[in-house]
């Protein structure tokens, strides 16, 4: 509970509720300190029946929000204001409270010293019509901040979430969530960072024909989809887009309909990919996950075309300098054309492990690396026993590693392939009943209900240093040369 610093602060505490009391000598000072970016405020009457019996309701979404153990802290203000305590009156008139329980919703500091009335357009405090029960309230909270909470959510406990075992096959399964986030996640820097041009718009339109066919989750081969379809109306070729096209253009691919992987996509909820600290895994992780799973899905045939799209994806649109750069380095050094899917995964898989290993060096002496997952030359000896022919170390720390290339092919076609879509149940029948309505839970296993939400833990690790790098990689971009011709 925080501290006002007033006498019901004391009182509200020693009563367990989460929800703050404000009064009107603390509202608009409290209100425009606060970090949440939005605020619920229930005004009521203490004498009022109907707020009495409503008050377990908004308490047990104040919970979730606020307080020691909230499950979603920082997200959500949950407050409350006596109108029937005489100091208040004033206050409760200035929102044109006419009712009991009645609750506005809002950035906070839009109610510091300010006055709101139904008929006020353009308002950004809005009143919320449908809070009648816990349940309800906490789905229009989700509404407006996109988010998927529930009533049982529970505080986020780091340790606990951990994968218990990095070595448990099954836990890819977890993955397929992170796959999401990372798809929506990178569309949405490209977006932000206007990094559709006219010679980037090829490399994009053809890393999304990927995902079409071959995106591990439905509703992101569906949202691919969707989005070369309209693509031309968005970004017309040879067009150069002038910044204020371009953020038109993104309001519009950012409304419910362009979601990527449709709007029930969470934000911030790593599963498999979630560090031990919020600044470590993430998106990164999310993204060689999704590459990982493309190129177990491809045909033979299709396996140069992939490599290139992979390559220009990452050369174009990934947003941390070092990585693009590196990468680029690894995909110029390939001189044979790939004839084969198995022979992109490998190729997919080596690299990877080569970043693994300048970042196990980099990582232990910089300190930067997430301590629970530290990197290793991958699949362990655990995990994949059979990868290895024979080598006297654990596969932890031996570098040098005799590899079954057979066997790592087969695991990763295993791993990436069937484990990580293994939830994944969309029936055909269903897919044609919500093609008019965006599914809600599209695959059975991205059940908002199955998922086990932690707390929210804002932006992934990589999207803080990728953004952070956004703009020496734009000058780069704007410096670069004629870009390379990975064929
Ligand atoms: C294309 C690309 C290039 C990058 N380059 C750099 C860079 O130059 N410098 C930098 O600091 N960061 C780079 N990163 C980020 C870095 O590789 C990690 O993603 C980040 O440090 C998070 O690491 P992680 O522990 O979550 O595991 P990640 O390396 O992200 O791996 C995610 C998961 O993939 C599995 N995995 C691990 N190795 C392999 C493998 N060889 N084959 C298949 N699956 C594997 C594991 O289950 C692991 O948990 C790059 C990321 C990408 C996508």
């Amino acid at each position: 509970l925080r501290s006002l610093g007033v006498g019901e602060d004391a009182a509200a505490a020693a009563q367990g509720d989460a929800a703050v009391d404000l009064n009107a000598t603390t509202f608009d000072a409290f209100l425009g300190a606060v970090r949440e970016p939005f605020v619920v405020v229930e005004f009521f009457a203490h004498w009022c029946p109907a707020c009495r019996n409503y008050k377990p309701h908004y308490e047990k979404v104040a919970k979730l929000f606020n307080g020691q153990d909230a499950a979603h802290p920082g997200r959500v203000l949950m407050a409350r204001v006596d109108c029937a305590l005489k100091a208040n009156i004033d206050l409760c008139s200035r929102f044109s409270v006419d009712h009991y329980p009645f609750l506005l919703w809002g950035p906070p500091t839009k109610f510091v010293s300010a006055k709101w009335d139904r008929k006020q357009e353009k308002s950004e405090i809005k009143l919320i019509d449908d809070g009648r029960t816990a349940e309800r309230l906490l789905k229009w909270i989700n509404k407006q901040i996109e988010s998927s909470f529930t009533l049982d959510d529970k505080k986020y406990e780091n340790e606990n979430m951990l994968p218990k075992n990095a070595t448990d096959p099954e836990q890819i399964v977890r993955a397929i969530y992170d796959v999401e986030e990372a798809t929506a996640h990178a569309l949405q820097i490209i977006l932000e960072h206007k990094m559709i041009k006219p010679e980037t718009r090829d490399s994009l339109v053809r890393f999304l024909q990927i995902l079409v066919a071959h995106h591990p989750s439905k509703r992101c081969r569906r949202g691919s989809a969707e989005l070369l379809i309209n693509f031309d109306d968005h970004w017309p070729s040879n067009t150069s887009l002038i910044s204020q096209e371009s953020s038109r253009m993104l309001e519009s691919v950012e409304t419910d309909d362009y979601k990527i992987c449709g709007k029930e996509v969470p934000h911030g909820y790593w599963m498999f990919c979630r560090g031990s600290k919020s600044e470590t895994r993430g998106f990164s992780c999310g993204l060689w996950v999704l590459l990982h799973s493309l190129t177990v899905q491809i045909g033979d045939g299709e396996s140069q075309s992939t490599f290139t799209s992979i390559c220009d994806f990452i050369h174009n649109f990934f947003i941390c300098e070092e990585c693009r750069k590196h990468f680029y380095g690894m995909c110029s050094s390939v001189s044979v054309p790939f004839k084969s899917a198995r022979d992109l995964s490998l190729w997919l898989w080596s690299t990877h492990n080569k970043v693994n290993e300048r970042l196990m060096k980099d990582e232990k002496d910089l300190g930067t690396g997430d301590p629970s997952f530290p990197k290793v030359v991958w699949p362990p000896k655990a995990l994949c026993p059979s990868c290895y022919r024979s080598s006297s170390g654990t596969g932890d720390e031996a570098v040098q590693v005799g590899w079954n290339e057979d066997e790592v092919f087969s695991f990763l076609v295993n791993y990436y392939g069937k484990t990580l879509v293994s939830s994944y149940k969309e029936t055909y029948v269903e897919s044609q009943e919500k093609k008019h309505v965006m599914p809600l839970s599209d695959d059975a296993s991205s059940g908002a209900a199955r998922v086990p939400i932690g707390a929210a833990l804002g932006v992934a690790a990589a999207s803080c240093i990728f953004g952070a790098l956004a703009c020496f990689w734009r000058a780069q971009q704007k410096n670069r040369k004629q870009r390379k011709n990975w064929n």
